[in-house]
């Protein structure tokens, strides 16, 4: 039976890539897990990613001839990268083969969510059925491949209410999951909008990993008061910074669908820009309400003109489709 090395180190946010790297070196199938750290936040329990945190990072290798050699490279590279960002020591521990699948299982796998969408992270194998809607995601910085139930809920009532040519927004896309499953579902043209540069760089990796890339555009930005808002993390509107084109293309910018996972009070606050990019008959499936906020998002886009369809819960998370 294998036996095999967990290697873990906790690193600074701004380490996690660089380190990442060094682990894929290393690791079985290139495998790396990030753990982000989820802090308890004033829109619910591990709601915020607290990007000044650490991160832990693992990966595997068997325990074999070779792996002391490579445990002492990882350390090596660690010690490198460590004169210039703040990275933890190596931690490892040896695992039996059944912990191993069970501690790799825990942290990542081939998800199912809904009917038929399926997450793969890239070093594993899956045979798709014929109805399977893959999307191929690694555990990265950017909200959205955890997964939330926030996301969950978004993800299947995207199989529902996507149809083919559907003109879409996703608005907060963070890793660019329900843009690349929109545009897997027939949605098109998808755009997909963040207001943090992070997230834009990760969703274009995602999108174009995905081969979904000449349906999905990925912008920074956002929608309406949206434009004029700090980062979503810094507990208030931040400053004010000057409008940019919201989506680019020709106006007037209106949607067949909109999917936006945000938090209940950024959703309150473009309640009425949601609307107004809606085409009439429209669907808006909104996300990251805390059930104790519920009832101010549903009148916020009540009063903005939408009609409430259905709601869905998760936990303490709600998500709510309206028709414009
Ligand atoms: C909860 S995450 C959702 C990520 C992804 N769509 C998902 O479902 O997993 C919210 C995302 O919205 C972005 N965001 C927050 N406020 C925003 C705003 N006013 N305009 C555009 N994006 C915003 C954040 O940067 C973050 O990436």
């Amino acid at each position: 039976m294998t036996a095999w090395l967990e290697c873990s180190v906790e690193v600074d946010q701004e380490a996690v890539e660089s380190v990442a790297e060094v682990l894929a070196r290393y690791g079985y199938n290139g495998g790396v897990v990030v753990e982000p750290s989820w802090t308890p936040g004033d829109e619910g329990p591990e709601f915020r990613y607290d990007p000044s945190r650490p991160s832990v990072l693992r990966t595997y290798l068997p325990l074999d001839a070779q792996s002391e050699e490579a445990r002492q490279r990882i350390e090596q590279a660690l010690w490198y990268l460590g004169h210039m960002r703040p990275v933890g020591p190596l931690q490892v521990r040896t695992l039996a083969e059944e912990d191993w699948a069970n501690a790799w299982k825990e942290h990542y796998t081939v998800m199912h969510i809904g009917a038929r969408t399926v997450i793969v992270p890239s070093w594993l194998e899956y045979e798709a059925r014929p109805d399977d809607v893959v999307l191929r995601l690694d555990p990265g910085m950017a909200f959205g491949t955890g997964l939330h139930p926030t996301t969950r809920l978004c993800l299947s009532l995207l199989e529902q209410y996507v149809q083919p040519g559907m003109r879409t927004l996703d608005l907060g896309t963070g890793s660019g999951i329900l843009a690349i499953a929109a545009a897997k579902l027939g949605a098109r043209p998808v755009f997909a909008l963040d207001n943090d540069p992070v997230a834009v760089q990760v969703a274009a990796e995602n999108v174009a990993h995905n081969g979904v890339h000449k349906v999905v555009e990925v912008a920074e930005g956002s929608l309406g008061a949206g434009r004029r808002m700090g980062h979503w993390l810094s507990g208030d509107f931040g400053e004010e910074v000057p409008p940019q084109p919201a989506v680019p293309g020709e106006a007037p910018h209106t949607f067949a669908l909109i999917v936006a996972n945000l938090i209940a009070r950024v959703l309150i606050t473009l309640a009425d820009d949601l609307a107004a990019n809606l085409e009439p008959g429209g669907i808006l499936i909104s996300s990251g309400i805390i059930n104790t906020r519920e009832a101010e998002v549903t009148s916020a886009l009540a009063a903005a003109g939408l009609h409430l369809r259905e709601r869905h819960v998760e936990g303490e998370w709600v998500a709510l489709v309206h028709q414009g």
